[in-house]
C-alpha cells in the first residue's frame, strides 16, 4: 500500500476566507507566490487502496446508522471541518461516506469500490483510466462533492455540451442532497447566466466554453491582476471589473475524456477576435483558387496527405509566377505568392467535403475528426478557409483581427489541480505526464469484462468491404441484437446508409448532418432488433443500454468499418458494448482502399490490391493485419511527435486550426 501527498486547499480558502474573493486575479497571485508548495509543506499522507476502502466502510456503517436528522447535521459538520483543516485522510474517508450514501439514496446508485478508488485518484490531480462504461460520471461525482464541500469551486470539463448537460442533469439531485449548488455551462448563455453557473459550486462546462469564458476574463482584467490594485478599484468604481469577470478562478478541474481534451486537442489555439478589415482580400482568395485549378499534378505540385501538405515543383512555381503576373500586390513577392497556392491547392485537394467539413445554410462548417462533431465557430486559419469556401461557392466570411489567445495545453496547465478520467489513457500517458505533469492510475474493472472481440476481417476494396459488413449486419440482426455500426466520416455514414436502405434494413443514422435527435436515437439504439449507422459522435460518453432480453442473446453488436489514425478511438467504439459486466461483441472490418492505408503507403498499395482483389477480395489475416496495424502505429507516432514538437514551439501555432471565438 502506498502513500500520498495531498494539496490542501482547505489553505487556499484559508488565505481568503470570502468564496467570492477566490477570483481569477487573485488566483493567478496565489500561484505566483507559490501557493502549490506552501500547500505541500502543510500536507497530509493519505492511505490508497485497500486502506482507505476500509475506512470508507466504516464511516459509511456508522453514517448509515444516522436518522435524517442527524444524518444532515453531520453533512455539515463534514464540510465545516473539512474547510478548516483541509483534505485530511480521516475527513475524506468520512465525505466519501457521506457522497456513497447519498449517491444510493439520490441517484439509486451506490459507488462501487473501484469507483471510490477513481475518485480518490481524481482527488490526488491524477488522470484515472477506466474501462468504458464503468461509470465514469459517478466516479467524478465524488471528488467534485468533496471538493466542493471544502469550499474548492470545481469545475467538470466534458467534451460537449450534450454530455455537460447530461451529466449536470444526471448528478444533480445528489449534489443538491449534499447542499452543494450545480452550474451548467452550454453554448449561447448570457454572461450573467455564465456568471451565475460559474458561481454554482460545481460548474459542468465543455473545454472550449470554458477556455473562452476564461480568455474573457483576461480581456475584462487586461493583463491586471494585483488584488491590491484590484481591491481599490472594486471602492471607486460603481462598476468594477472584478464584477464583470465570468468565473472564480481556475481552481479544481476534472476533465472528462482527458486524452481527447488534453491531447487531440492540445494544439488548438483558442483565439477571441474581432472583425476586421478584408477588403481587398476577397479577391486575392478567389484569384489563388483560380489559379490552383489550373495547375496539375504531379507536373506543377504534389499532393502529400501523409505530411499534409503541397508541394509545388519547379515546373509550377514557374507557371504560378506567368498566371499571376499583372496581379500586383501580394502576388508579385514570391514567398507570399507561393503561400496563397499552397493554402489554395491544400483547400481543393486536402480537404474533403463530408469528411472535413460540411456545407449548409451556415457556409463552411468544420467536422471534428476525433468526435465527429460539428465546430461551428471554428474557422481555419490563414485564408484556408476562406479559400475552402470560394471552392463551395459559399459567401466569403471576414477575416478575423486576434485580440486574445491561448492554447488548450496552457490553459489547463493553470488550474491549482488538475485530475481527469478517460477509458483510453495509456497510450498518451507519458505525454500525459512530460506536458501537464499529471500521473496516470488504472483503475480496475468493477465485474471481469464479457466483451467479445471477433477480430479484424481485411478486404482489398472498400466495395468488398461493404459487402461484408452488410452480411454481418445481416446475421446479427436475424439473431436480434442490436448493432451499431461506427464510420470514419459522414460520407461513409450515408453511404452504408444507402446499402442497408438496399438491402431492405431499416436503421438510423447519426451524423454531424443529422444530430437533431441524438438523445432519441442513442436511447433506442440498444433495443432489440435496432441498427444504427453513426460517425464518432457515438463514440466517447455513449450510454447505449440494454435490457434482459438483450443481455439473454449477446448484448450490442459494435461494427467498426474502419481504423482510425489512432487506437484510442477505435477503443472508445468497441466500448459501447459490454458496459457495467455486460455481453457483448466487437468486430472490425478494414478494406486496403481505406485512408488510413492508403495515405500511409501511398500507390505501392495498388498491386497488393489488384493480386487480392479477385473473388470475395479477402487478404488474409497475417497480412492484412500486419498492413493495417503497421499503418495505425506509425500514424499515430508521427502525430505524437508532431504534437510534441508544436507543444515546444508555440510560433507554430499560428499554423493550426484555430477557434474564433465570437464573444460576447
Ligand atoms: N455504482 C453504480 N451502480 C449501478 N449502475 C452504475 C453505477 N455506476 C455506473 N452505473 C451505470 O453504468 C453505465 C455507464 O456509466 P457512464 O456512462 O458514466 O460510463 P463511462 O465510464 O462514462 O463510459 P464511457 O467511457 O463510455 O464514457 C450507466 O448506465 C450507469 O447508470
Amino acid at each position: 500500500m502506498s502513500e500520498k501527498l495531498v494539496q490542501r486547499p482547505g489553505l487556499l480558502t484559508a488565505v481568503y476566507p470570502e468564496r467570492e474573493d477566490v477570483r481569477l486575479g487573485t488566483l493567478d497571485r496565489l500561484m505566483a507566490a507559490g501557493v502549490g508548495r506552501l500547500s505541500q509543506l502543510f500536507s497530509v499522507r493519505t492511505a490508497t487502496g485497500a486502506g482507505f476502502l476500509r475506512r470508507v466502510g466504516q464511516e459509511e456503517a456508522a453514517l448509515g446508522a444516522l436518522s435524517e436528522m442527524e444524518f444532515a447535521r453531520a453533512r455539515v459538520e463534514i464540510a465545516q471541518r473539512l474547510r478548516v483543516a483541509g483534505l485530511r485522510e480521516d475527513l475524506v474517508a468520512r465525505a466519501f461516506a457521506l457522497v456513497r450514501i447519498q449517491a444510493e439514496r439520490s441517484l439509486g446508485m451506490r459507488p462501487f469500490d473501484v469507483q471510490l478508488l477513481g475518485g480518490l485518484g481524481m482527488l490526488h490531480g491524477r488522470v484515472v483510466e477506466m474501462d468504458t462504461g464503468e461509470g465514469k460520471t459517478l466516479t467524478a461525482s465524488i471528488p467534485a462533492a468533496v471538493m466542493a464541500l471544502s469550499a474548492v469551486p470545481v469545475h467538470i470539463v466534458t467534451v460537449n455540451d450534450f454530455l455537460a448537460e447530461r451529466d449536470a442533469e444526471w448528478m444533480g439531485p445528489l449534489y443538491r442532497a449534499l447542499g452543494l449548488s450545480v452550474g451548467v455551462i452550454v453554448e449561447g448563455l448570457s454572461p450573467e447566466a455564465r456568471r451565475a453557473a460559474y458561481a454554482c459550486d460545481i460548474c459542468y462546462c465543455t473545454n472550449k466554453q470554458v477556455a473562452f469564458d476564461y480568455l474573457k476574463d483576461r480581456l475584462v482584467l487586461e493583463g491586471e491582476t494585483r488584488p491590491l490594485h484590484m481591491a481599490l478599484e472594486g471602492l471607486s468604481r460603481s462598476t468594477p471589473r472584478r464584477e464583470r469577470l465570468l468565473m472564480r478562478g481556475l481552481c479544481y478541474a476534472i476533465v472528462d475524456e482527458a486524452d481527447s481534451v488534453l491531447i487531440d486537442e492540445a494544439r488548438t489555439p483558442l483565439i477571441i477576435t474581432r472583425a476586421g478589415d478584408h477588403s481587398g482580400l476577397e479577391q486575392t482568395y478567389r484569384r489563388a483558387v483560380d489559379i490552383a485549378r489550373r495547375l496539375e499534378a504531379p507536373r506543377d505540385y504534389q499532393l502529400r496527405e501523409k505530411e499534409w501538405r503541397v508541394q509545388l515543383t519547379d515546373l509550377g512555381k514557374a507557371r504560378l509566377r506567368r498566371l499571376s503576373e499583372g496581379f500586383g500586390g501580394v502576388w508579385a513577392a514570391e514567398i507570399h505568392r507561393e503561400e496563397l497556392a499552397r493554402q489554395a491547392l491544400s483547400a481543393l485537394h486536402l480537404y474533403h467535403r463530408d469528411k472535413h467539413y460540411i456545407v449548409d445554410e451556415a457556409g463552411v462548417q468544420i467536422v471534428d475528426e476525433y468526435t465527429g462533431r460539428l465546430m461551428a465557430d471554428r474557422s481555419w486559419e490563414r485564408g484556408l478557409h476562406q479559400m475552402i469556401e470560394v471552392k463551395e461557392g459559399c459567401e466569403i466570411t471576414g477575416r478575423q483581427e486576434t485580440l486574445i489567445r491561448i492554447s488548450y495545453q496552457r490553459f489547463f496547465r493553470r488550474y491549482l489541480t488538475l485530475a481527469g478520467m478517460t477509458g483510453t489513457a495509456h497510450e498518451v500517458s507519458g505525454e500525459m505526464r512530460s506536458v501537464y505533469r499529471l500521473r496516470s492510475k488504472r483503475i480496475p474493472t468493477n465485474r471481469k469484462s464479457r466483451r467479445v472481440n471477433l477480430g479484424e476481417h481485411h478486404f482489398a476494396t472498400v466495395e468488398q468491404k461493404w459487402r461484408a459488413v452488410l452480411k454481418d449486419v445481416g446475421e446479427h440482426h436475424e439473431a436480434g441484437r442490436p448493432i451499431l455500426i461506427g464510420t470514419q466520416s459522414i460520407h461513409a455514414s450515408e453511404e452504408v446508409s444507402r446499402i442497408l436502405t438496399e438491402a431492405g434494413l431499416a436503421h438510423r443514422v447519426l451524423n454531424a448532418r443529422q444530430n437533431a435527435d441524438e438523445a432519441h436515437i442513442i436511447a433506442e439504439a440498444g433495443g432489440i432488433g435496432r441498427i444504427t449507422v453513426a460517425t464518432n459522435m457515438a463514440g466517447r460518453g455513449t450510454d447505449i443500454r440494454i435490457d434482459d432480453a438483450v443481455r439473454a442473446i449477446g448484448g450490442l453488436h459494435v461494427i467498426a468499418t474502419g481504423r482510425h489514425d489512432a487506437r484510442r478511438i477505435d477503443r472508445q467504439l468497441y466500448g459501447r458494448c459490454g458496459r457495467q459486466g455486460d455481453p457483448g461483441s466487437h468486430v472490425t472490418y478494414v478494406s486496403l482502399e481505406d485512408d488510413l492505408l492508403r495515405v500511409f503507403y501511398g500507390p505501392r498499395l495498388a498491386r497488393v490490391i489488384a493480386f487480392f482483389e479477385t473473388g470475395s477480395g479477402r487478404v488474409p489475416r497475417l497480412i492484412g493485419g500486419a498492413l493495417t496495424r503497421i499503418a495505425q502505429q506509425a500514424t499515430e507516432m508521427r502525430h505524437s511527435a508532431t504534437r510534441k514538437n508544436l507543444l515546444h514551439a508555440d510560433d507554430s501555432l499560428e499554423d493550426l486550426l484555430a477557434f474564433t471565438g465570437r464573444g460576447n
